[in-house]
């Protein structure tokens, strides 16, 4: 099975933790995209969706799925039901990092705002130690160089990406070369320095049930 049939996979099993009547948050990213458009089949059964990002605003829209601004939903519902997105790493506490896409401070926001997090991966994604994966840090333009140096300190080698800016109109810095043995401290480190906007570890907004998906199959771990 190819790594797109197992995201595929996953991104139908997620439908089945979507509940009729309620606003969806939705993630962005390949497997997000595949959710997005399992979810079409349910468009009538739900109030809407909240997007992580610009782009998943537009496929949600696309589909005639009803996207609705996070503070509008939030006036309708105490909470979103559930969000549902991809990772770029997890790890057996379901902590994860995201931000490949560089939608990240949205996508924690989302998550916050949701009674529970379905993470949908392929089994590539799976790690024993976080941070093989360039850890993506949301800043503010002026801080760009006292996060880099931050980074630096902590053993990282920070990249800024290239001709990207968020939907927020930041920065990403992506950090090689972490090593991430404590999530939680690292992610409340991080997000202290000043001009920081988040990063993309997401440990207190980890995930609530990872679908994995396998060429065996989906495996569902609590
Ligand atoms: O965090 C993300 C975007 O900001 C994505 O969830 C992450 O990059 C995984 O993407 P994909 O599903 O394409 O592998």
């Amino acid at each position: 099975m190819t790594q797109d049939e197992m995201k595929q996979k996953v991104a139908e099993a997620a439908l089945a933790y979507v509940k009729p009547g309620t606003i969806v948050g939705v993630g962005t990213g390949s497997t997000a995209n595949m959710f997005i458009d399992a979810l079409a089949s349910m468009k009538g059964d739900i109030i809407g969706a909240v997007a992580s990002s610009e782009a998943t605003a537009a496929r949600l829209a696309g589909h005639g799925i009803t996207v609705l601004d996070l503070n509008e939903a939030l006036t309708q519902v105490a909470s979103l039901s559930v969000y549902i997105d991809g990772a770029d790493e997890f790890d057996a506490g379901k902590n994860l990092t995201k931000g490949g896409g560089g939608a990240l401070t949205r996508e924690k926001i989302v998550a916050a705002a949701s009674d529970a997090f379905i993470c949908i991966v392929d089994e590539s994604k799976r790690v024993d130690c976080l941070g093989a994966f360039p850890l993506p840090i949301e800043v503010i333009p002026m801080a760009r160089e006292l996060v880099a140096g931050i980074a630096r300190k902590l053993g990282g080698n920070p990249v800024l990406r290239d001709g990207f800016i968020t939907d927020n109109g930041n920065l990403i810095i992506d950090v090689h070369g972490l090593k991430i043995t404590d999530a939680r401290a690292l992610e409340d480190e991080l997000n202290s320095v000043p001009g920081v906007v988040t990063n993309g570890i997401f440990s207190h907004q980890g995930a609530d049930v990872v679908l994995m998906g396998t060429p065996a199959g989906v495996e569902t771990i609590r």
